[in-house]
């Protein structure tokens, strides 16, 4: 933020002998956000134009913030990206979150360009949005057409959302190869969709797409672009980095020049071919644009739209912007993975801001100044985006992590003085935890078995199980023969049997009784075999593990060059459906029926614990 805008006056602080124009800002609609930049002031020194353009004024300048457009397109350029494809309850289920997050604009598809869209439309009429824009999306008419002639125009207009949002050629190669049509007439084109549009009542953006490479190789024609949609009566002209290819600084100084030349709001749309679009989108926005365009999670064509989930974060509190209603970034990751599940993608933990491992800790040195003082490795509160920090336990792991452990799962108190039983304690689970891994284990997954062996090394702890023996016969020479014939899923190749004491109800007088169970059971293979035969004998004393359900087995072999004595690692996931919890637990062996049995206990021992006492999740 450089000026502040005061009775008409502008006031650049630190400005002298700085030179080149700055864009002067005037008036705020009801969000308090700024209105076109109105008129320039000369200054002297050129370098000002990659600083930043924004302009307060009134109640704004005087908090220091102004208010930038969050514009979704995930509904239209997200599905773009491929792999993802929202059917009509998806897209209307996406729009009334996003509408409830409270961003400005929400993109619901190309009404023109395929029935499920124009079905988003439709339905949409009935759904009362609280606060965000709809926008169709669309282009604007095709060469020598009338508006009214244009099908697309005419789908937008049907649609009938108080935006339009349409794209337009703004680089002159693109014009002449691709359109095949003169620059003029593309001219014609926007400006005479533009005019359309507004004359039907519509809110009109024109993305300017591959606006970036089209100033680079011809400033005058692309401006003329953006001219000709403002003339037109556009709101805002949306500068597109189409191929992605475009740095910070670009953007920056491309921007700056737009921002001081046009007459109506300038916005950007940035896609990530160079990782940079989230950088590019917040260079725009210091240099004068105040609509960001871009997806949730970063989906969209290629590799992706610049990721609204880290953009509206990184303006609220990196740059001192508001985009959002008060107290609404604290749903930020609630949102990002309820989009990820309605279009089906698996969760990146990497995501900043809102991917789990984005405040996880996992160095031993990290997490024992973490522990000191948050700040230490966290650049903002996890909380702020509705985020946790966690700690990872594994071979790099010190002594902290295990004593963090234990304080997030309510075994240690926080603050409480570790005394020499836990110093004692995490140093030996500690041992065995990077003994183990150096076998072949990972813990890093398997929060359940780390979290089973802080509480085996309690004084008092009673596992609610032990298993006294199993048996497996597998595999017989008739099912051989047979295998083509039947199908995997009715296979009964395997039996097992297991034997297990199961702890009944624990009285404080009499500790806890056993029973002893004894049950068989087919499978289509020893291992689903096995988890039938526990399942049977241990739901037998306590019903209640019937909930529980194994939703995950992985298998990886560590040294293959061991060819058949090869150590096996096993995780497996398991979810309590009442609960409405899932955990892992591993283990590993050069045997691949051990690791599997000692993976299922761990996840079944767990399971019960959580029924019992149930933990934080
Ligand atoms: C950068 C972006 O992300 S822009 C959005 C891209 N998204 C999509 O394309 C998804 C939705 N698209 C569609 O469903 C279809 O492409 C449709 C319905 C829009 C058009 O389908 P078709 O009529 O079969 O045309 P096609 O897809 O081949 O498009 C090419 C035509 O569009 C014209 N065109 C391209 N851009 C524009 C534009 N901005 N304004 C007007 N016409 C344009 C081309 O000149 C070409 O015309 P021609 O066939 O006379 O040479
Ligand atoms: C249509 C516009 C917004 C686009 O997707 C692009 O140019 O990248």
């Amino acid at each position: 933020m450089v000026g502040f805008v005061q009775g008409g006056t502008l006031l650049v602080p630190n400005l002298k002998g700085l030179g080149g124009k700055v864009g002067v800002c005037s008036g705020y609609d009801f969000r308090g956000r700024l209105r076109p930049v109105v008129g320039s002031l000369e200054v002297e020194d050129a370098s000002v134009r990659q600083a930043s353009v924004g302009c307060v004024d009134g109640e704004e300048a005087r908090s220091g913030t102004s208010f930038v457009d969050i514009y979704d397109t995930t509904l239209r350029d997200g599905s773009q990206g491929e792999g993802i494809s929202l059917a009509v309850e998806d897209k209307l289920r996406i729009a009334q979150k996003l509408d409830d997050f409270g961003v400005s604009y929400i993109e619901g598809g190309w009404p023109g360009s395929n029935p499920k869209d124009a079905e988003f439309f439709a339905a949409m009429k009935e759904i009362k949005l609280k606060s965000a824009k709809l926008c169709a999306f669309g282009s604007t008419r095709y060469k020598h057409v009338t508006c009214a002639e244009d099908a697309n125009i005419r789908a937008l207009i049907e649609a009938q959302t108080p935006v339009v949002t349409i794209v337009g050629k703004a680089w002159d190669m693109q014009v002449e190869v691709v359109l095949e049509a003169s620059l003029e007439e593309n001219l014609a084109m926007i400006s005479e969709s533009v005019s359309y549009l507004k004359k039907r009542g519509k809110e009109v953006m024109l993305d300017a797409e591959h606006f970036f490479d089209g100033y680079l190789a011809n400033p005058a024609y692309a401006m003329r672009c953006l001219d000709a949609a403002g003339d037109a009566g556009a709101d805002v002209v949306v500068l597109c980095d189409t191929n992605g290819g475009s740095s910070p600084w670009e953007i920056g100084r491309i921007t700056f020049e737009v921002a001081r030349h046009v007459a109506c709001r300038v916005g950007i749309h940035a896609h990530n071919d160079m990782e940079l679009a989230v950088a590019n989108s917040l260079a725009a926005v210091r240099s004068g644009a105040s609509v960001v365009q871009g997806t949730a999670n970063g989906y969209g064509e290629r590799t992706g739209n610049a990721n609204l989930m880290s953009i509206m974060p990184a303006l609220q509190l990196k740059l001192g912007y508001k985009c959002l209603p008060e107290n609404s970034l604290g749903g930020l990751t609630e949102l990002s993975r309820f989009i990820d599940e309605q279009a089906n993608r698996p969760h990146v933990t990497s995501r900043p801001f809102v991917g789990s491992s984005a405040f996880a800790h996992k160095g031993g040195l990290h997490v024992a100044a973490v522990m000191k003082n948050e700040n230490t490795y966290q650049h903002i509160d996890p909380k702020a985006v509705g985020n946790q920090k966690r700690v990872l336990v594994s071979e790099l792991s010190g002594r902290g992590n295990i004593v963090q452990k234990a304080q997030d799962l309510g075994l240690l108190k926080s603050g409480e003085v570790v005394d020499d039983a836990w110093k004692r304690r995490s140093k030996a689970i500690l041992q065995r935890i990077k003994e183990l891994e150096n076998q072949g284990y990972t813990f890093e997954g398997a929060e359940a078995s780390v979290e089973l062996m802080i509480r085996r090394s309690l004084p008092g702890y009673e596992a609610p199980f032990e298993l006294v023996d199993f048996t497996i016969v597998s595999g017989n020479k008739k099912e051989m023969d047979a295998r083509d014939l039947i199908p995997f899923s009715e296979s009964q190749s395997s039996q097992a049997t297991v034997k297990m004491r199961v702890v009944t109800e624990c009285t404080d007088e009499d500790g806890c009784p056993f029973v002893e169970t004894f049950e068989g059971s087919e499978g289509n293979g020893p291992v689903n075999a096995l988890n039938k035969a526990m399942m049977k004998a241990l739901t037998s004393v306590f019903p209640s593990v019937q909930a529980l359900t194994l939703i995950d087995y992985k298998v990886r072999i560590l040294d293959n060059d061991m060819a058949s004595e090869a150590t096996t690692r096993v995780m497996i996931e398991f979810m309590d459906e009442e609960l409405k919890r899932k955990w892992s637990s591993v283990s590993a062996h050069p045997n691949i029926i051990v690791a599997s049995v000692n993976a299922l206990m761990d996840g079944y021992e767990y399971g019960m614990l959580l029924r019992t006492n149930p933990t934080p999740g």
